[in-house]
């Protein structure tokens, strides 16, 4: 008997397309199984949606946040199996999925704050009437999530979205169906109408038989750089549809001049190594001075990071770093890290695969200075590429020589460097001694070039759930106090 794991129109049902597991990727054993949404099923939940859209729109902002209040309690009472729920399934350390489901939460009161704040409604006196600006939802929008957050970032356009008073379709990953799961059991249990929020799990098929549906008008998508190109090139042409896009980063930090090495040290590991390397603000690149201070940092780096836990997400002893998402995932970064040795990188740690039926991967670091033409990718995972350089200006120039822009730092004691690194530096999150992860839900959060669209998430995230809508209005018609030229009444 095929479990139900669709939800459509309030009812659990079963896919009536392919076969897919998940995987625990630390332990190497399954953890959930079910069908695909099928093309009809998709139909049917876009159906579905639409026929919910304006009850729960004409709902007052209160009426509907007194439901995602219900669902903020749910998660608060479901903490601790959330969080297992998303490091069974991600293998991240327990610690860090319950900071996950701790987000999740707080989104809450933020998008009740930037719904009111960035969204709200003004009333303007005029001579003749009143003029307002007032929001507006869309009306069905799709919410697409990855793998690496899999409650806490679709939940940051599933909350805003219905707050503002949207239907949702969320298409979740197809490495993490069980968070979704849960996450929509607890919307259900906060006593969410029917069809207000449907689940369509599925992979690839589901996911493009969603965004090419004519039912949506609107897509919000948290993922690879590679599928959110994909999807502007199905958008083209269609812009009556709203379309944003949160994509990857392969980003900057650069070191000069800093006093306290343990500190450069910490906030370079928090930077590259958190979450397995498998965050879009993770460093990718770290550029080094080529001098006794530099020289300094990176022994200690080296020092630091061979020393990290890498281990199991319930570990007693909890570790920094978890696995990653797949054996997949981690037999790729081997390969990348090979083929950086190839064009010329020198291993300092060299990233070892620590048992080849799980996607547990220990922290490498490697000097791709000598790389003539490196190439600009994405390397989801903990690799860290060192360059080292002689010249601030030359680093801030290789540092924008991506075509990439999300996330970006500096380290350095100098605030006259921050301020000329600030200006010079192409990215939407440009820190100063802190980590360049972790960024703030109560921020915009968005990159530009291949990062993004123009369309924060996070704090942003109000604008692209409404559209603007300027009225002005009067109880009833009049003639204007003074008629246009060449009028006679
Ligand atoms: N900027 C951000 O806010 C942010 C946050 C987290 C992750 N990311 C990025 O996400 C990536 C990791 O996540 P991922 O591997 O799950 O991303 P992904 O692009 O593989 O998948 C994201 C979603 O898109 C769906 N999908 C994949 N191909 C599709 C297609 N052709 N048509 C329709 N849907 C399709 C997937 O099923 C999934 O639901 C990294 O690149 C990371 O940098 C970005
Ligand atoms: O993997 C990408 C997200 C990383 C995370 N960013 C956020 O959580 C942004 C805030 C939000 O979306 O609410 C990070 O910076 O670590």
């Amino acid at each position: 008997m095929k479990r139900p794991v669709q939800f459509i129109q309030g009812q659990w049902v079963a896919g009536e397309g392919s076969s897919f597991v998940s995987l625990d990727p630390a332990k190497n054993k399954q953890v959930w199984q079910g069908e695909s949404a099928s093309a009809a099923q998709v139909d049917t939940a876009v159906q579905a949606a639409r026929e919910a859209h304006y009850s729960w729109a004409d709902l007052s902002l209160e009426q509907r946040l007194e439901v995602v209040k219900k669902f903020g309690e749910q998660l608060v009472a479901e903490k601790e199996a959330l969080a297992l729920c998303i490091a069974e399934e991600t293998g991240k350390p327990l610690w860090e999925s319950r900071t996950e489901v701790g987000a999740m939460t707080g989104k809450i009161d933020i998008s009740v704050r930037a719904y009111q704040e960035r969204t709200g409604s003004k009333e303007n006196p005029m001579p003749q009437g009143k003029a307002f600006l007032r929001h507006k939802p869309h009306g069905v929008v799709a919410v697409f999530g990855p793998y690496n957050f899999p409650g806490h970032l679709p939940n940051g356009h599933i909350v805003p979205a219905l707050l503002a008073g949207n239907s949702v379709l969320f298409k979740p990953s197809e490495l993490t169906p069980k968070v979704a799961e849960l996450t929509v059991q607890l919307w259900q249990k906060a006593g969410l109408p029917a069809g207000v929020l449907n689940l369509l799990q599925g992979e690839v098929d589901t996911g493009k038989a969603l965004a090419g549906h004519d039912g949506i008008d609107g897509l919000f998508f948290t993922g690879s750089s590679r599928t959110g190109h994909f999807l502007h090139q199905q958008f083209a042409g269609r812009p009556e549809k709203i379309l944003a896009l949160e994509m990857g980063g392969n980003n900057p930090l650069i070191v000069q001049d800093v006093s306290d090495v343990d500190a450069a040290v910490h906030d370079i590991i928090q930077s590259a190594f958190i979450s397995a390397g498998q965050r879009c603000t993770c460093a990718r690149k770290l550029f080094l001075p080529a001098n006794e201070q530099g020289d300094k940092i990176l022994a200690r780096l080296l020092d630091v990071a061979s020393n990290i836990k890498v281990g199991l997400y319930d570990d007693e002893e909890q570790p920094f770093m978890g696995s990653m998402i797949s054996v997949a995932a981690a037999k790729g970064m081997l390969d990348v890290q090979a083929q950086l040795q190839k064009l010329g990188g020198r291993s300092l740690l060299e990233m070892k695969h620590l048992d080849e039926a799980t996607a547990l991967v220990s922290p490498g670091i490697i000097d791709c200075s000598d790389i003539a033409d490196f190439p600009d990718d994405e390397h989801f995972g903990p690799l860290l590429k060192v360059f080292r350089f002689t010249d601030f200006d030359a680093a801030i120039a290789a540092a924008n020589n991506t075509s990439f822009g999300l996330s970006a730092g500096l380290l350095s004691d100098s605030a006259d460097l921050y301020q000329h690194f600030f200006r010079r530096i192409r990215a939407g999150i440009v820190n100063w001694n802190r980590p360049i992860t972790g960024a703030s839900s109560a921020a915009p959060f968005g990159g530009i070039g291949k990062s993004g669209n123009h369309r924060a998430s996070a704090y942003y995230a109000a604008d692209y759930c409404a559209y603007p809508v300027a009225s002005v209005e009067l109880d009833k018609v009049q003639l204007p106090e003074q008629l246009s030229p060449g009028l006679q009444f």
